[in-house]
């Protein structure tokens, strides 16, 4: 199975993830694509009050609920510590080792690499797929990728650019802004039942 792995701290899950993992999906010949939401983001900090790491899982089921190219993981819930790609990778190595697998992330995140723990495992392990359009910051991506071994592995597809982050759909709930057609249905209607991202702790009441 050709199995993409499209990973991320989803506080929430938003419709660019979902057309980030469809263009994926869709360009690279994909069978699946695995949502893997972090269990503790490496670089990344969950601000306190948000949802546990478990409802943020329960976010990401609700995300691509029905839609048969889409799964979500547990893998990186079930270990404690940070969540670092080239030990999830490893995993999923070892449990299904005649997958093959590409690890999918968007531009500024590709930007990163470097900093990543085990940023060549990373690449040997998986293909890194880079949703960015051609251009200069394709460019800049793979130039900044070089001097990795493994770099000339990396895999760029084209993705419409969606200005939407989990950073403006949080901004949004705590401004009592509408978030309907920036998330999905299901993911709105489980921040707004669970009071999510509105400055006291909630839950997803799923
Ligand atoms: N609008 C977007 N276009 C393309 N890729 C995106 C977009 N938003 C997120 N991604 C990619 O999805 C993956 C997971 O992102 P993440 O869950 O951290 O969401 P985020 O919107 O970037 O979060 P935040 O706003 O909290 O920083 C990363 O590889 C990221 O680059
Ligand atoms: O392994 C690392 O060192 C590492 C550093 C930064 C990010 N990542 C992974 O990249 C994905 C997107 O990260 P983020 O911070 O946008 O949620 C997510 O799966 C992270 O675990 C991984």
């Amino acid at each position: 199975m050709r199995v993409g792995i499209l990973g991320g701290t989803f506080n929430p899950p938003h419709l660019a993830h979902l057309v980030c993992a469809q263009e994926a999906h869709a360009q690279l010949g994909l069978d699946r694509v695995v949502l893997m939401p972090a269990g503790v983001p490496p670089h990344k900090q969950v601000p306190a009050g948000d949802p546990s790491a478990e409802a943020r899982y329960e976010l990401c089921r609700l995300a691509v609920d029905g839609d048969e190219r889409f799964e979500v993981s547990r893998a990186e819930l079930e270990r404690p510590g940070r969540s670092y790609t080239a030990d999830t990778l490893r995993l999923l190595r070892e449990r299904d080792p005649q997958d093959e697998l590409t690890f999918i992330v968007g531009g500024d995140m590709a930007r990163s690499l470097p900093s990543w723990r085990e940023p060549e495992a990373v690449l040997a392990l998986a293909t890194l797929a880079v949703a960015e359009r051609r251009g200069a910051k394709r460019e800049a991506i793979e130039r900044e990728l070089a001097p990795l071994r493994g770099a000339d592995r990396v895999r760029f597809f084209e993705m419409p650019r969606v200005d939407v982050s989990s950073s403006l759909v949080r901004e949004r709930v705590a401004a009592g802004r509408p978030i309907r057609y920036l998330v999905p249905d299901a993911v709105a209607e489980a921040i707004a039942a669970g009071g999510l991202y509105r400055g006291v702790p909630g839950e997803v009441t799923t």
